[in-house]
């Protein structure tokens, strides 16, 4: 007999384990680990994966496997056991570490099925209706009905069963292809037989004479030979033509055309840089390094060129993008190099497409994944090299679980395949900067921009000095000068707007009421369209109101600055100028952000004013001013990482100006121009920003100088909430290192969303062997409460903030 170790598809702690299964004869050749089956679980059926094979069980009486639902595995031997590590590293159940792997369309779909299995004959009329044509009906269906009471009688008798049936989310895409039966001659015979009433079957076929012979699509030839579904068929009887169903990609880039590009000859930085990643490759060797290069300095480039060499050695490689700098641009470049070898996943796609583009990299038919954090599971299994381009962006920490950072998985990935990891950013994040400093990654430093050309010249304006002048616009003096010499240059400008804790909030001018959201402690931002407010956390929705429920005073308005804002006060300001804004609200569409990008590009705009989406990866030449208009909106939140992402965005910001011919300038508009991470951004002074900030984290006990965890309890009842966390709190001050700082509990920073209480402590800690058993501990001892009674534990090692 062979058994299956199988982890089912319910995520709880009592079912985080392998579960042991027989596999029925017939299948002891095909089922191997990594392939996903359906098995009986309690009265249900549940998908499960298998991870591993043994001749026999410690259990007694084995269940056997139900059904298969691969037949080549879903994950890789390889991906399997970094699925084990991810339970380990990041505490979360071992289904979710699988189906993080998995594009959404491979998660499973569970249906609910009543079946006829005795004789419908003996069902009630009223249940003998539904029965009449079908021996199955959808749970659905019958809630809707009613019948659960006729049903249940009938399932005492044995005349009805209920069953679970298990399907994929997302299908496969197939389309009807037409493909010609017999040679040339013999169609050529056909076509001039054909009677003169059949003129469009001699159509088709005189198509094909000219066109060649291959098979194509029915809605191909529809259009192009001006076939109908009719005249097809026919064919098809007479014996012509042959109808099959093939599957087919979709393919989002199908509409594109790529200007192929080739290697640029690379400048002497540039080599230095390549050559250490390139004898790594070489030598099959392991090694993290840390490509710290100004903005413009030629990066891309170098990522392109060592991704070449891995690709002509045969293997493949992964490139990171944070999500928002998926820009055409980006695409365009590694498309332009690599062609139909590249694979694009991002969030972009619809499940469809990106089922599709990983299904060509699990068969081996691109040699590139060019995506988001969740890309760097792409099933390769010959990694030659893995890129993550702007190492430092939050986005590449998921934020739910598993709550992974893809430059841990990164490593682990190129451990196991003895490959290159290369880090690449003008701002590294303070750990990798760190960890450079130590040697343990190797830094790979270009400190020029290619061509030579100089970062541009950076101006602060002291928003407080222009109010006290009398200036209560948005833009200050020097900022509208400048973008005024812009427009009669005939030169372009991209206005950035830091959305982050700049929501638009409605707030009363008479008694300072702001409005916030019932279910959630958070104000709730204003919306333009149709002129209602929303909640970000709950999505809860309210019209805007036209008195102060306070004070009844009509002097109720939104506050802060949202892009519309701007764009009207640029209308009003400098009328002739054309902007293009890009915001959540005007990307929203299919394909907007490309469309949008470039119509910039082709100089159809002046300003192109929008959020962090314009602040990355954009090189356009005729960019010579970069205006911020509010560069400390972020500085104040409660996060010990505000400074350090304030530092690299206007960094990023800033390296779009002046990146061609034409030089470049900055300016950035604060209400705290004195804080350092302005004042070193403004000189593009990142060691002089890494040391001010490493003494800060030190000072504070923060990463890099210390571990970070969150523990965070959340529950309906405020008092139930805070309990928990006090328990926890004060357990795991007894259990863990004494050198380990149990800070809290405190309610969160958020103490509500969607109407639950959120308490949380932080754990500071150096190195303390006893943190990951003790917090398991608290997992299970909790677990009966997390099921039953509504009670949310939530454990985040290494937060990548701490909002
Ligand atoms: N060796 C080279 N010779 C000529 N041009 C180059 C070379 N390397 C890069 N470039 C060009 O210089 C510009 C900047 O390079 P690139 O975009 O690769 O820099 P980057 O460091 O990735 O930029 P950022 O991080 O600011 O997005 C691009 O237009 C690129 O095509
Ligand atoms: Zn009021
Ligand atoms: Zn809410």
């Amino acid at each position: 007999m062979k058994v299956a170790h199988v982890v089912v598809d319910v995520p709880a702690m009592q079912t985080d384990k392998p579960f042991d299964y027989r596999i029925p004869e017939k299948w002891e050749e095909v089922i191997v680990p990594g392939i996903r089956v359906i098995v009986p679980f309690g009265p249900r059926k549940v998908q499960g994966f298998v991870t591993g094979i043994a001749e026999a069980s410690d259990h007694g009486k084995l269940k056997t496997i139900s059904e298969l639902f691969d037949l080549t595995p879903a994950l890789t031997d390889e991906l399997l056991k970094l699925g084990q590590w991810l339970t380990e590293k990041t505490l979360c159940f071992q289904i979710s570490a699988f189906q993080a792997m998995l594009p959404a369309a491979m998660k499973a779909k569970y249906e609910k099925k009543i079946v006829l299995t005795g004789n419908a004959e003996e069902l009630p009329f009223d249940l003998a209706v539904l029965f009449s044509n079908t021996d199955s009906l959808s749970w659905d269906e019958a809630q809707a009905h009613d019948l659960f009471s006729s049903l249940q009688k009938q399932m005492k008798k044995g005349t009805l069963e209920v069953v679970y049936q298990v399907k994929q989310k997302g299908k496969q895409k197939k389309v009807r292809s037409i493909e010609v039966n017999g040679t040339a001659e013999a169609i050529e015979t056909a076509a001039r037989e054909m009677p003169p009433q059949a003129s469009r079957q001699k159509a088709v076929l005189d198509f094909f004479i000219h066109n060649g012979l291959s098979p194509m699509s029915a809605a191909d030839l529809k259009e192009l030979a001006g076939a109908s579904d009719a005249s097809i068929k026919s064919l098809v009887q007479k014996g012509l033509l042959t109808e099959k169903w093939v599957e087919v990609y979709r393919d989002p880039f199908g509409h594109r055309t790529f200007k192929p590009t080739k290697s640029m000859p690379l400048t002497r930085e540039q080599e230095s840089a390549i050559a250490p990643i390139l004898s790594c490759i070489e030598e099959k060797r392991h090694e993290v390094f840390l490509m710290y290069g100004v903005t413009g300095s030629g990066k891309t480039e170098v990522y392109l060129q060592a991704i070449d060499r891995v690709i002509r050695e045969g293997k493949e490689a992964i490139v990171l993008v944070p999500e928002i700098a998926l820009t055409p641009q980006m695409v365009d470049r590694f498309k332009g190099r690599f062609g139909s070898m590249v694979a694009v996943l991002h969030s972009g796609l619809s499940t469809g497409e990106k089922y599709d583009e990983w299904r060509k990299i699990q068969r081996g038919e691109v040699k590139l994944a060019v995506g988001a954090r969740s890309a760097i599971f792409a099933p390769f299994q010959n990694l030659g090299i893995i890129v993550i381009d702007e190492e430092h962006e939050s986005s590449y920490k998921q934020e739910e679980n598993p709550r992974y950072h893809a430059r841990d998985v990164a490593i682990r990935r190129a451990e196991s395949h003895s490959c290159p990891v290369v880090l690449g950013s003008a701002t590294p994040a303070l750990e990798s900067f760190a960890r450079a400093g130590k040697g343990v990654y190797k830094l790979l430093p270009l400190a020029k921009r290619v061509n030579e050309r100089p970062l541009p010249e950076v101006s602060v304006v002291d928003m407080r000095e222009e109010l006290r002048e009398g200036n209560r616009s948005m833009f200050s003096r020097a900022l509208f000068e400048h973008l005024q010499a812009r427009l009669e240059r005939n030169e372009q400008s991209v206005l950035f707007l830091n959305r982050r804790g700049f929501s638009s909030f409605v707030m009363c001018r008479d008694c300072g009421f702001v409005i916030q959201c019932p279910n959630c402690d958070i104000s709730m931002t204003y919306h333009r369209q149709g002129q209602k407010m929303k909640c970000h956390y709950c999505a809860h929705e309210a019209p805007m109101p036209s008195s102060c429920p306070e004070c009844t005073s009509e002097h109720i308005r939104f506050f802060g600055t949202g892009t519309q804002k701007v764009e009207e006060e640029l209308a009003r300001v400098l009328p002739e100028a054309r902007v293009i804004r890009m915001d959540v609200d005007t990307t929203s569409r299919k394909g907007a952000h490309e469309r949008l990008l470039s119509q910039f590009g082709e100089g159809k705009a002046d300003i192109l004013l929008g959020t962090q989406m314009i602040a990355k990866g954009l090189d356009f030449p005729k960019v010579t001013l970069v205006g911020v208009l509010a560069a400390d909106t972020m500085l104040h939140l409660p996060d010990f990482r505000s400074s350090e992402k304030t530092f690299q965005l206007l960094t990023q910001v800033s390296g779009r100006a002046g990146r061609h011919d034409l030089s470049g300038e900055v300016i950035i508009q604060s209400y705290s121009p004195e804080h350092y991470s302005i004042q070193l951004a403004k000189e593009h002074h990142y060691d002089g920003f890494f040391e001010r900030e490493m003494s800060e984290r030190k000072l504070g006990s923060y990463p890099p100088y210390y571990f970070l965890a969150v523990v965070n309890v959340s529950h309906p009842d405020l008092l139930k909430a805070s309990g928990v966390m006090e328990n926890i709190a004060q357990y795991l001050k007894q259990n863990t290192d004494p050198y380990t700082k149990i800070l809290g509990p405190v309610a969160s920073p958020i103490p509500r969303i969607k109407n639950r209480y959120r308490y949380q402590c932080m754990i500071k800690y150096k190195k303390d062997d006893k943190l990951i058993p003790v917090l398991k501990k608290v997992m299970d001892r909790y677990q009966q409460e997390t099921a039953r009674e509504d009670l949310g534990i939530s454990i985040d090692l290494n937060p990548s903030s701490l909002m």
